[in-house]
């Protein structure tokens, strides 16, 4: 903050963070809209299973439709028993003129039994697999968007609720589309009986139902929205709370004394979340009330139409007592039938969200030209390079023309944010301009599959992974398809300096690099780095791309590693970023940029002696030394 100007205002940002206006979407699916949708979602949650497994697919459907069929006969022969039972003449006949619905009935019950068991077992191998297939599908798309779409906040929103509930909304949704089904068919049964016994009660039953309906289809709309609201709370609180119990910040938030503040912060967003929780329960209970209430109202006019009926003589009282039967589970199987039509519109909103997640995927999925990049390379040629973040105003990279050569090694200098690993990761072709080209000896990058291309390039990050395998796992996996060979691992590890310290671990090679599983060990940042750099060696490309490879390491590590980036430099093309002016004096080229533009290029001597940013930044770095010693 600028001296005496005031301090910062949190306020807005209490008042309605920036992160929370992006949900403002919030449902504008209307109920009508979701209805139309329903069928293909309904078909695609199916084709998920159909994918998981075809045969368990078509043994659950048929086993729970076939006991669906079994209730229906239960329930028709039950009005059968009572229409024998309440008939005019004496005892022992109406008991015999029962007892063959009744037989029936208890059949019905015994088979319904066995399928809904047969149905249920198969069901338990079905919805693993389809959430199986749903999460792969999810990880599948995700890892095939370009790389830029990850710096898209509403990409990522989307991700989080497709990962949120999506993936079980899938498997949801197929069991909720079966339920359905078979809740239709019972209501068929009991619907056909009434019409038989009346007609006039059935439309009365259907009113009976209706308010039951909207105030759940209401309720799941409800919840819904709540979702969509809260989604970038929750993704916030969730990244805080990670933060707060994970081994890495852990000594961060103690030494700056930051506990206070963080918990204060994930307080304040469970706050946002609760609140509104409440506020849309205290909605849902109200909404449920109102439907049971007209549904209350409408299920007493049936049974006075009833009554009515019996009066006047319009019914007899045997039709009567099957005719109350069938009214009471009518008014079953159609509640049924409206909560899980209300499930299946419910799933069916959460997985709209993942349909719709994947559809963007897709869109946004790296286009794969199926000509493969040439293994070798003699020169790399920029031309007008331009890129821009999503959403940022002004290009990371802008015009940018430069040529590498086989053999050569290329330093990029400036200050920070000047625009230097982004550009190292549109060399890498992890990004692709919006504008100017990248030719490979003439040919276009675009030209070519993007991961073809990826393995030319070997890339030492600024912030290399700690991935939580054994040392040298983390070395290999730089070339995890290649058979591996101790000897190349260990040339590799010697390469990058990281041999030794690896030698000293408890399991050498074999150790776990993670401390949360038992046995594993933790490096320094500099060790890390040194097996980042062993990564590269071992990936063996013709392009070496070191976004700092050294900024963590000691000054003996550093020159060892920068002795070997020039013997590797033979034959290879190494392209160098770092802070450390001494380091980029050896280069063949050096490029100076400055908001994204090259402002100056040419090896240390052009450029000392041009006495421009160069000079002064290597100027000030020697002084600095030179006024040390
Ligand atoms: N993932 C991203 N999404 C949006 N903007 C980004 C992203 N990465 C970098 N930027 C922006 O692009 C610009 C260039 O960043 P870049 O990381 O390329 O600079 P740099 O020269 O490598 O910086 P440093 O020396 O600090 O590593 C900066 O303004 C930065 O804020």
């Amino acid at each position: 903050m600028p001296a005496g100007e005031g301090e910062w205002s949190d306020d807005g940002e209490l008042a309605l963070p920036y992160w929370l206006t992006s949900t403002e979407e919030a449902a504008n699916t209307t109920f009508l809209k979701m209805l139309q949708r329903l069928p293909r979602l309904l078909r695609s949650a199916w084709s998920l299973a159909w994918q998981a497994s075809r045969r368990t697919t078509i043994a659950v459907a048929g086993l729970q439709l076939a006991a669906g069929v079994a209730s229906a006969v239960g329930l028709v022969s039950v009005v059968g028993v009572l229409d024998g039972l309440l008939r005019e003449g004496p005892t022992p006949e109406r008991v015999r003129a029962a007892v063959p619905s009744l037989l029936l009935l208890v059949g019905a019950a015994a088979v319904k039994g066995l399928l809904s068991s047969a149905a249920a077992a198969a069901n338990g191998r079905l919805s693993p697999k389809v959430y199986e297939a749903a999460e792969m599908q999810l990880l599948e798309l995700t890892t095939r968007v370009d790389l830029s779409t990850f710096d898209d906040p509403s990409w990522r929103d989307a991700m989080e609720r497709a990962r949120d509930r999506g993936i079980s909304a899938a498997e949801q949704l197929v069991d909720r589309g079966i339920e359905l089904g078979t809740h239709l068919i019972g209501l068929v049964a009991a619907a056909s009986v009434l019409a038989v016994l009346h007609p006039v009660l059935l439309p009365l039953l259907v009113l009976a139902v209706l308010p039951i309906g909207w105030a759940a289809v209401r309720s799941a709309r409800l919840n819904h929205r709540r979702m969509l609201r809260l989604i970038a709370v929750w993704r916030r609180q969730r990244m805080l709370a990670e933060l707060l119990a994970a081994r890495e910040p852990a000594p961060e938030l103690r030494a700056f004394t930051l506990r206070q503040y963080v918990l204060a912060e994930v307080r304040r967003l469970l706050a946002v979340s609760t609140n509104e929780e409440i506020r849309i329960s205290a909605r849902q209970v109200k909404t449920t009330l109102v439907g049971t209430a007209l549904s209350g109202v409408a299920t007493g006019l049936t049974y006075a139409t009833l009554l009515w009926l019996l009066w006047t003589g319009r019914m007899e009282l045997a039709v009567g007592g099957a005719a109350a039967y069938a009214i009471s589970m009518g008014i079953g199987k159609l509640t049924e039938l409206a909560f899980s039509a209300n499930r299946v519109f419910e799933q069916g909103l959460y997985f709209a969200d993942f349909e719709g997640f994947c559809d963007l995927s897709r869109e946004r999925a790296e286009p794969a030209p199926g000509q493969a990049a040439p293994p070798l390379f003699h020169e790399i040629k920029l031309d007008g390079v331009t890129f821009s973040y999503p959403d940022a105003e002004k290009p990371a990279v802008r015009d940018v023309s430069m040529t590498l050569r086989r053999g050569e090694i290329i330093a990029l200098v400036g200050e920070n944010g000047s625009g230097k690993s982004t550009l190292a990761s549109l060399l890498a072709g992890l990004y692709q301009p919006q504008g100017g080209t990248i030719r490979w000896d003439g040919r276009d990058l675009t030209a070519y599959d993007p991961d073809t291309v990826r393995g030319q390039v070997a890339v030492v990050m600024q912030e290399p992974t700690r991935w939580p395998l054994s040392a040298r796992s983390n070395i290999t996996i730089g070339r995890y398809e290649r058979s591996i060979a101790i000897a190349d691992v260990l040339e590799a590890a010697k390469a990058g300096d990281a041999h030794d310290f690896v030698t000293e671990l408890p399991r050498q090679y074999d150790t776990l690099l993670s401390r949360h599983f038992t046995d594993g060990a933790d490096l320094s940042g500099g060790q890390w780095q040194r097996l980042a750099v062993s990564r590269a060696f071992y990936r063996d490309a013709p392009l070496l791309i070191c976004d700092e490879p050294t900024a963590n390491l000691d000054a003996r590590a550093e020159h060892d590693v920068y002795l070997r980036l020039r013997e590797l430099a033979a034959g290879r093309t190494v392209v160098l970023i770092t802070h450390r002016m001494a380091s980029v004096r050896e280069a063949d080229r050096i490029y100076v940029l400055d908001h994204g533009a090259v402002t100056e290029e040419g090896d240390h001597e052009t450029l000392m002696a041009a006495g421009g940013t160069y000079a002064q930044l290597f100027g000030l770095q020697a002084s600095a030394y030179q006024s040390a010693v």
